[in-house]
């Protein structure tokens, strides 16, 4: 993944139209709903409903309006009948019977306004579900090539806070065709009533909306920036809590604090100018709507039109209006605030799905031989990693991989893993290229124990089944046998049940490692990839894991990555990788006389233990 501002990765933000125009807004807010729509079915006949019930909403309020109006005038002159005018046409209506339809009116209105606030809200929560089951599947599916180069924290902002952003924007959306729509019917209604006064009131209000418009601008750079710089944020963040350890041995350097305080206060101006725009926009639109108000009544004064209850319904619902316009300015903001966040996560999910890890059809029912066939690959064009690597291994044989740092150990054990693809060459499996088997049963056939384990939050067990529901108690505590860890986890206060947590377990360095060991063996793979397994073990617990790897013979090959010797007692052969090549292959016995590095790396070791 792209870093943010990296123009290629999902922290990259859309290209934009920058135009100050209504034409502008609209391809925006269509691009929004095209993206939008992609993300739940059904948003045509919701977007359809919610603007049926906007039109009804506001004829409802609008009559409700001009009736009170009527009412009010005719108490007003001691007249027991409500004369109502409806452009050319007049009606009136007795007291009594105008109450009880103002009455139902404000019932109508209350049930359509309710469901309005329900409609968006509906809108919005199935839109961001839908959004993050679409960002973890496209995450979960893409390469490890992909997810290996994610920033920390990066799919963590994505998931909470732009997801988050997202669900606004979509209120937003929702709203402002809501309030757009109502708006639209209250005018309307009013330029029935008295097409003089309410057209003279409605030019007012698209110039002060036209007036605003800028602002809209403002408002999105300022959001593009904030959701660039909020994913970049919390990858400092998450850098503080991974690092929490040695950041509380080492105490973080003046420059280290001073850059994240830097970066928190980098964020201040736009949070500052977010804030203060989203607020102050209403403000300021209340002020200016009621000032053109008050001069366009003195224009319909000057001009002498209508009667006084069609001039007072008219004013009501105009009134009434223009606070559906500062909705919908305030509604169009919040678009423009959420949108960077929502497009920024689309791109992320277009980003993932681009890379999809590709899958092989064929199922696998067991591996026999396993190896790799004049493999290159390199993760910069600059650097061939490895380059021209063959080996096969057979059932039951141990294997080690030794050669200096940075020889390319590591990149093999992801190749037989197919974590990486080679640039060319075969990883290949009883003579069959590798690539054409499904991965969910290399996954089963191949286990992994990585250099650091790594805990999840639960149980012993469920460390050890690792989401795989279909290992059984019995095959746990099975693996936990064959990894040495099983009287010391039945010495645990809840045994199997005792809760771990991700950094301060409960468990040793090497207890947490046999658990991982216990881990890769639950499933009885036929390969087993070991990443210096014994690094943070005591002799005793050392010589105990060697004898599990002796006893998986004959049924399982195992790959041992060993930077110290003595891990490698229980190879049959060691394979010593230098420069990205395969230099030697051969027995420990044989490799002392004949390989340089080897013998070099005995030396040394001999010399340490005398
Ligand atoms: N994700 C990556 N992107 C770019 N280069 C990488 C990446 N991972 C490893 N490399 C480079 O590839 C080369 C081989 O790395 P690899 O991790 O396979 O070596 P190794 O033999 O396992 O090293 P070590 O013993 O230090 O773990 C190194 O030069 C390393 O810098």
């Amino acid at each position: 993944m792209g870093l943010p501002g990296d123009a290629s990765g999902p922290g990259a933000v859309d290209e934009i139209p920058t135009r100050r125009s209504f034409v502008a807004r609209a391809a925006r807010a269509r691009a929004a709903f095209h993206r939008v729509s992609r993300s739940f079915s059904g948003v045509g006949r919701r977007l359809a409903l919610l603007s049926a019930v906007s039109v009804v909403a506001g004829i409802a309020e609008a009559a409700l309006f001009a009736l009170v109006a009527a009412i009010s005038v005719s108490l007003s002159q001691g007249s027991g009948v409500a004369s109502l005018t409806w452009g050319a046409s007049d009606a009136e209506i007795a007291l009594g019977p105008a109450f009880v339809v103002a009455l139902a009116l404000t019932l109508v209105r209350a049930g359509m306004q309710l469901w309005l606030s329900y409609l968006p809200a509906r809108l919005s929560a199935d839109a961001v579900t839908t959004l993050r089951h679409r960002l973890f599947a496209a995450f979960s599916d893409a390469s490890w090539e992909i997810k290996s180069r994610e920033r920390e924290g990066g799919f963590q902002t994505l998931m909470t806070a732009n997801a988050e952003a997202a669900s606004l924007a979509v209120v937003g959306l929702g709203r402002a065709i809501a309030w757009g729509l109502l708006f639209v019917s209250l005018l309307a209604t009013a330029i029935v009533i008295s097409a003089v006064a309410a057209l003279v009131l409605a030019i007012a209000a698209v110039v002060l909306l036209l007036a605003l418009l800028p602002l809209g601008k403002i408002i999105r750079r300022n959001s593009e920036a904030v959701s660039a710089k909020n994913v970049d944020y919390a990858g400092s963040i998450q850098e503080v809590a991974v690092l929490a350890e040695e950041l509380e041995a080492f105490g973080p350097s003046p420059s280290f604090r001073d850059g994240l305080d830097q970066r928190t206060d980098a964020l201040r101006h736009h949070l500052l100018v977010a804030r203060f725009l989203g607020n102050g926009v209403g403000t300021v639109f209340q002020s200016v709507a009621l000032l053109l108000l008050v001069a366009a009544l003195a224009v319909v004064w000057a001009l002498d039109v209508g009667d006084l209850a069609s001039l007072a319904a008219v004013v009501l619902i105009l009134v009434r209006s223009l606070s559906y316009g500062q909705q919908l300015q305030t509604s169009l903001n919040m678009v423009d605030q959420q949108l960077p966040y929502l497009t920024q996560l689309e791109t992320a999910i277009d980003h993932y799905e681009a890379h999809h890890e590709q899958d092989g059809s064929e199922p696998l029912h067991g591996i026999g031989r396993i190896g790799l066939e004049s493999v290159q690959f390199a993760y910069t064009p600059e650097r061939q990693v490895l380059d021209e690597v063959t080996f096969e291994v057979g059932s039951g044989e141990v294997v080690g991989i030794v050669g200096p740092s940075g020889a390319g150990k590591s990149t093999i054990t992801q190749m037989l893993l197919r974590l990486r693809r080679p640039d060319a060459g075969l990883v290949t499996v009883d003579g069959r290229d590798a690539a054409q088997f499904r991965r969910a049963d290399w996954r089963r056939r191949v286990a992994y124990v990585p250099q650091t384990p790594q805990l999840v939050w639960g149980s012993v067990a469920e460390n050890i089944r690792f989401f795989r529901d279909d290992i059984t108690d019995e095959a746990l505590r099975d693996a936990a046998r064959r990894a040495g860890l099983h009287d010391e986890i039945v010495g645990l206060p809840d045994g199997y049940a005792t809760r771990l947590g991700q950094r301060s377990s409960g468990l040793s360095g090497g207890q947490r490692q046999r658990l991982c060991l216990a881990r890769a063996l639950a499933a009885d793979p036929d390969v087993l990839v070991l990443d210096e397994p014994t690094s943070s073990l005591d002799v005793r617990a050392e010589v105990l894991v060697q004898e599990t790897i002796a006893s998986l013979r004959p049924g399982v090959i195992v790959f041992l990555v060993a930077h110290r010797l003595s891990t490698l007692s229980v190879c049959d052969r060691v394979m010593v990788v230098v420069d990205g090549r395969v230099q030697d292959f051969d027995t420990v016995d044989r490799l002392q006389l004949q390989n340089s590095f080897f013998g070099e790396v005995s030396e040394i070791t001999r010399a340490q233990t005398l």
